[in-house]
């Protein structure tokens, strides 16, 4: 089999997506997710200019070796861009590979490992009491996991509170919004919302919060100390993890589990914190870490040392993304769980899937392939739109800060 042409295709509906589609001389076609959530079209230019060449006349079967060649090739390796570019292209691969089997791409992985795989939703309120009836209505949709995010008193925009109820999507203006931050207002608030969440919800589901790297490792250790009572299954992001080592006085201060990875795109940035037991999940995923072959060296690594894998899952990874990581979820020993935060209805148009949800858990499918395709006609009447990521500014005196 021979790989004939290479396109992408970048539309937004609701949201921009980048999506990767790879055609061969046997009439099969594979799908990869490219996105880059604020940088999408720098993927793309990657993509069109530098990676698409070198496919042509290659043998789609090939995934390791083609991995290998646009990671050593490129001589500059690793970073988002080059990352997500890859992982698009190994994610179309394996979806030719597993077409071509006329299998689910779990059976290449080593078939299922589990019945089905748990997700957690997104909660999340303008305060307190908004906040829980949030996780309530979650709890009654089935999911047995739940991320909770409220609004802080005193901080006008803060990470996590979306407009609606169900969709949520930060990269919301043409230039990046500004928010406002107060480490005091936050560390204040937090305990009072999951104290008040156990006392509604009970102990019975998985809760979970995003830090959102905006905490110093010591303020983390506080943070994670002051949840201890509420059993969170993780706080997630607590650092930036630039430094891995920071991770460490974080554990020396708190037992509340610590999961961090999604703006991670290699083994190298997750390493010292795996090796040295320094988190409990891993969150790297399909699309910004190098796709599938990639993840499935980070899931091994972390499987030695007792980390699961918790990988991102918002709506800013398109559903090609969501498809391929379910598959890997079956499939991976050392899983914990998976985020998914639900796509638009006009995004679900534009990719058609076989994934499911059904009491908390999802299920990839049996279609043969990764289970998602792209209606291209319906794409196209979503042009795509520059959509920013916000920045967080000190309230007190400007400082730019970690969104
Ligand atoms: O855990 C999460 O889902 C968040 O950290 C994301 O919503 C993140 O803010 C976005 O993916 C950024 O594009
Ligand atoms: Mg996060």
């Amino acid at each position: 089999m021979k790989i004939t042409n290479a396109r992408i295709i970048v539309c937004s509906p609701g949201r921009n997506f980048v999506t990767l589609k790879i055609e061969t001389d046997e009439g099969l076609t594979g799908i990869g997710d490219a996105t880059l959530n604020g940088r999408e079209l720098s993927v793309a230019a990657y993509l069109t200019e530098h990676v698409i060449p070198c496919l042509i006349g290659r043998d789609p079967h090939q995934i390791e070796d083609i991995w290998q060649y646009l990671y050593k090739g490129a001589y500059w390796r690793r970073g988002p861009v080059t990352m997500t570019a890859i992982a698009a292209v190994d994610t179309a691969l394996w979806d030719i590979k597993a077409k071509a089997a006329g299998l689910p791409l779990y059976q290449l992985l080593g078939g299922k490992s589990r019945t089905g795989v748990m997700v957690y939703g997104h909660a999340n309120g303008s305060d307190i009491e908004h906040t829980v009836d949030e996780v309530l209505r979650y709890a009654d949709m089935g999911y047995k996991a739940i991320r909770a995010q409220s609004g802080v008193p005193g901080l006008e925009k803060v990470y996590g509170v979306g407009k609606g109820s169900l969709f949520y999507e930060p990269a919301d203006a043409d230039l990046p919004s500004e928010h406002d931050w107060s480490t005091e207002k936050y560390l204040r608030h937090t305990p009072k919302l999951f104290e008040r969440i156990r006392e509604k919800l009970g102990e019975e589901h998985h809760l979970l919060h995003d830090v959102h790297h905006r905490l110093t490792p010591i303020e983390a250790g506080r943070l994670g100390k002051s949840l201890e009572p509420y059993n969170l299954f993780w706080m997630e992001d607590a650092t930036p993890a630039e430094n891995q080592e920071s991770f460490r006085l974080i554990r020396q201060h708190t037992t509340t589990p610590l999961a961090v990875g999604e703006i991670f795109n290699s083994i190298w940035d997750c390493k010292e914190l795996i090796e040295n037991q320094l988190i409990d999940y891993i969150r790297a995923t399909v699309v910004h870490a190098g796709g599938i072959t990639h993840l499935r060296r980070i899931a091994d690594l972390a499987s030695l040392y007792q980390v699961r894998t918790g990988c991102h899952g918002a709506t800013d990874l398109s559903p090609v993304c969501m498809g391929a990581a379910l598959h890997f979820d079956l499939s991976v020993p050392n899983f914990g769980v998976q985020e998914y935060m639900r796509h638009t209805d006009e995004t679900d148009a534009v990719f058609p899937h076989a994934y499911t949800f059904d009491k908390g858990m999802m299920y990839p499918g049996d279609v043969p392939g990764h289970g998602v395709e792209i209606d291209e006609a319906l794409a196209a009447k979503y042009p795509y739109k520059r959509a920013y990521l916000p920045v967080n500014r000190q309230q007190h005196d400007g400082t730019l800060w970690s969104w």
